[in-house]
């Protein structure tokens, strides 16, 4: 299929997927969700599996952020099953999802700006040493322990104890991803990262992202842009109007035909279609499919 293999998607995401997929860590199977009598979500099935990076594609509508509030804990399914490490489960609060490994960084990260970037780190889970009534925060430790795994994912930001807020926004959800993964995520949901980023800063968290998923987590990468996608995706679902039009591994897929699929392709033929009957309308100068998503990442090179 067209343009398997575009230069800079070959960069950040390897041909060879170094997970071999393994058993799934968490499923949806035939899962829906209604709210009242509007029905955002009908018949989706899905695997997350270590090591890969799943893609949720879809348009405004599609039922993409439905499908992420089920999986992290925020709403529960009304048809269909979400499975556990093979269990099938009903989560009541983010938390109970949270205790099963599956972490959720939403696009406005829940950082607070002023705040150190350690600190920020351990926000909600600080360390501490010394006994009670003398327990203290352990300030060193936090600093060191942040750097460290900010390190390990490849991140070096030159002061951890800027307020987090001076970070790019590309830098930002770079740290969040870091703190997912120290803080034990076996499933990592990524709501939409580079949605207001530019082309360079949307690099460094496809980055990051793949970094993840070189660790072996599992990654929902929510986003509309399949060229982003098709960088570090090894599975792409496309939502449209609340079901799945299209499931398809790496191999199955190219970016042309995936974007194809994306809200777009198809309306816009038929968009053209209707237009040329229009005076006055010079379909020849309308844009095609592949330019309507927004602008490909930068490559590597100039991510890092
Ligand atoms: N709390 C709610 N009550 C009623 N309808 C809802 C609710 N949340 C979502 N919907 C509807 O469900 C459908 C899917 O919405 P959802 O937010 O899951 O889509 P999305 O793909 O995330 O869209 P976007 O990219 O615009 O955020 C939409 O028609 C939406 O209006």
């Amino acid at each position: 299929m067209a343009d398997k293999g575009t230069g800079t998607a070959d960069a950040v995401r390897p041909e060879t997927p170094p997970g071999d997929g393994g058993a799934a860590l968490v499923e949806l199977r035939g899962a829906g969700k209604s709210y009242g009598n509007v029905r955002a979500l009908h018949d989706v099935s899905l695997a997350v599996r270590p090591g890969r990076v799943t893609c949720v594609l879809g348009d405004n509508g599609a039922g993409k952020s439905t499908l992420i509030k089920i999986i992290s804990g925020l709403h529960q399914h009304s048809e269909g099953e979400l499975l556990v490490d093979g269990t099938a489960v009903r989560f009541s609060t983010p938390r109970e999802a949270l205790a099963r490994g599956i972490a959720t960084v939403y696009q406005d990260l829940a950082t607070v700006p002023l705040m150190p970037v350690w600190r920020n780190f351990f926000l909600g889970s600080e360390m501490t040493r010394g006994p009670w009534p003398v327990r203290r925060l352990d300030i060193a430790r936090m600093k060191r322990t942040a750097d460290d795994e900010l390190r390990n994912m490849g991140i070096v930001l030159d002061d951890l104890d800027r307020p987090i807020g001076t970070l790019s926004g590309g830098q930002r959800q770079s740290v969040a991803i870091a703190r997912a993964v120290h803080f034990g995520a076996r499933v990592l949901i990524l709501d939409e990262p580079t949605a207001a980023l530019g082309v360079k800063q949307s690099g460094v968290v496809l980055k990051y992202m793949a970094a993840a998923r070189d660790r072996g987590l599992g990654v929902i990468f929510i986003t509309h842009n399949p060229h982003h996608a098709y960088m570090v995706g090894d599975h792409f679902s496309v939502l449209r109007l609340g079901t799945l039009e299209l499931s398809a591994d790496r191999g199955e897929i190219g970016l042309e035909e995936l974007t194809d699929h994306m809200a777009g392709g198809v309306e816009l033929a038929a968009l053209k279609h209707e237009l040329a009957q229009v005076r006055g309308v010079d379909v020849q100068r309308l844009p095609e499919a592949e330019d309507l998503g927004s602008s490909a990442p930068a490559s590597p090179e100039e991510a890092s």
